[in-house]
């Protein structure tokens, strides 16, 4: 069941009855649309651009879960769709109406090999979802579990074949003449995106996507992810461990619930940064249907627990570092080093007029950051972004489509909880954190390429801003005295050779004992630790170094 334009056309030529009716659905639909593109589409204005946009959304609504799903996926493309059209794509609504029970129970006992009444204790009439793919049922397990049974919709996997081979031919003929600002081409991105939604509907897929997600977390107890019952499970239902919670969609109900909305946010991003920078691997639709807040788990009010392990992606080990990289570039105000980390990202090509890019980024993103991180919004830059990608050369790489989509929408959730609330005022003292607490070799090798310039010389302002920033999170003020303790742990072991050297060079530069940079470093970690805690902190790391019992 994989997704494969060249077989898949093949298969749909064999059946020319569905092949003509459905294009010509298609054709009548995108027709009505196409005259409003051409006598509207270069319009300026705002409320004119916004109309189309619902047109555009209610088209693709009525013609199913395969177009959706294009929806859905274009509302993460700003380099493709107008400004003015994301807004009313992210609303695109994931409900369709429900399909009927007894085709329900036949799916679930031709998947499970067993009728439904020796399957469960207990199997509602009425699902409590029912989303374009499939629909979720609360159900009871004979020993009494309460699991959620997700159902895929009859013949689903029919209609997307067939809708893709569609799409992809109407993508091939029209796309030339649409007015899209297109790196590859358009054929190509069917491509990817049916791969990706042959992937989500394959519900064996998921339910091994939602174990490694549970893997991942398992040192973390404010995040959890539901057991899959693999005994109920297969290719079209897959059976978990029903979450019991509120949603995180209503601040207030989330009180009611003794919960704490400020701790939630600040669990769901921290764990949608650790999966982006630390795992690789993320939810990449963690939308507010999808986050269930977890009550009286410990006295910490913000458990938070992820299900939907339909939409997941990975990133590679270089792309985490280039975007760690950027972060730190970011704290730095470095647009220099930005531009390039853009062009190893593949957002700028190599050959870019670099004198012309580096002052638009500054103008996007010094405006957002010039007074507070706190004023940072990432939908407005986002969005001010898709502006620019019209006048600048800046294009979305494929593999970032959905990074972007997990973003956005976490940004979304955090803003209808609290609409004060802004992820870099989270995102920076992560970085900042993780950098300087230095544990993997790749971050100790980030850490010296941040602190030392190319001369070896320590640049005690950026250590300084690590440290202000590592200490401010969501306007709190952070104990930063773990992080000296592992950054002074770090100049004892074998792993600091590298710090120990670079600090020796810098205090010895040309031949002669740079006692300044020292005494600065030493003001500043009085700055900011105290000099007690700085003994103390000494004296635990010298203790854990030189005590073999000690962990
Ligand atoms: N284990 C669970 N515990 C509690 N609620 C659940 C669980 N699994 C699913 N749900 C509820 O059912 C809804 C639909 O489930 P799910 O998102 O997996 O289906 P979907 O077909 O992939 O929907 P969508 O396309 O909207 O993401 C979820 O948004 C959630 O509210």
């Amino acid at each position: 069941m994989r997704y494969d334009h060249r077989r898949d056309l093949l298969w749909l030529l064999l059946r020319p009855w569905q092949l003509i009716g459905r294009l010509l659905v298609l054709l009548l639909h995108f027709a009505g649309l196409a005259v409003r593109l051409v006598t509207q589409g270069n319009s300026t204005d705002h409320a004119v651009q916004r109309r189309l946009a619902q047109a555009v959304l209610k088209t693709l609504t009525q013609l199913g879960p395969c177009f959706i799903k294009v929806g859905q996926a274009l509302s993460t493309r700003p380099d493709l769709i107008p400004s003015a059209w994301l807004d009313e794509l992210t609303k695109l609504q994931d409900q369709l109406p429900a399909f009927p029970l007894d085709a329900a129970r036949d799916i679930v006992e031709t998947e499970l090999g067993q009728p439904v009444g020796k399957l469960f204790r207990t199997f509602p009439p009425d699902p409590v979802a029912a989303a374009s793919l499939g629909q979720v049922y609360k159900a009871q397990l004979d020993n009494g579990l309460r699991v959620a049974v997700k159902v895929q919709r009859p013949g689903l996997e029919a209609v997307i074949r067939r809708d893709l081979v569609l799409l992809r031919l109407l993508a091939m003929v029209f796309g030339p003449a649409l007015p899209l600002n297109l790196g590859d081409g358009l054929a190509a991105i069917v491509d990817e995106f049916g791969s990706k939604l042959f992937e989500e509907i394959d519900y064996d897929a998921e339910a091994h996507h939602a174990r490694r997600f549970a893997r991942q977390f398992r040192d973390n107890p404010t995040v959890a992810a539901p057991a899959v019952i693999g005994s109920h499970s297969s290719r079209r239902v897959l059976t978990t461990v029903w979450l019991e919670g509120p949603k995180l969609r209503d601040p207030d109900e989330l009180r009611r619930h003794g919960l704490d909305p400020t701790a939630l946010i600040r669990t769901g991003v921290t764990a949608g940064l650790e999966q982006l920078l630390e795992h690789g691997f993320f939810h990449a639709d963690p939308h507010p249907g999808n986050l269930i807040a977890l009550p009286g788990r410990t006295g910490d009010k913000g458990h938070l627990g992820y299900v939907d392990f339909g939409m997941m992606d990975e990133i590679s080990q270089d792309d985490r570092l280039i975007i760690t990289d950027s972060i730190i570039h970011l704290i730095n105000k470095d647009y220099e080093s930005l531009t390039d980390d853009f062009i190893r990202l593949g957002f700028l090509r190599p050959d870019v007029d670099r004198q012309r890019i580096i002052p638009a980024l500054q103008e996007v993103l010094a405006m957002k950051l010039a007074n507070a991180v706190s004023d940072f919004n990432f939908k407005q830059v986002t969005d001010r972004f898709s502006e620019l990608m019209y006048d600048y050369p800046f294009r979305v790489p494929a593999r970032f489509a959905l990074i972007i989509r997990a973003l956005v929408s976490q940004e979304g959730v955090a803003l209808r909880l609290d609409p004060g609330f802004r992820i870099v005022g989270v995102a920076y003292p992560y970085v900042a954190r993780r950098l300087l607490s230095a544990d993997t070799a790749e971050l100790r090798d980030k850490l010296l390429d941040v602190l030392f310039d190319q001369e070896g010389r320590l640049r005690l302002e950026r250590l300084e801003s690590l440290l202000r920033v590592a200490r401010s999170e969501g306007g709190e003020r952070q104990d930063v005295l773990p992080l000296a303790s592992s950054g002074l742990r770090l100049l004892f072991t074998a792993d600091g050779r590298m710090l120990r050297q670079r600090l020796l060079q810098t205090l010895v530069r040309d031949d002669r004992l740079q006692t300044q940079d020292l005494v600065g470093l030493l003001h500043l970690l009085q700055r900011h630790f105290g000099a007690a805690d700085m003994a103390r902190g000494l004296a635990q790391s010298l203790w854990k170094r030189l005590n073999p019992l000690a962990v």
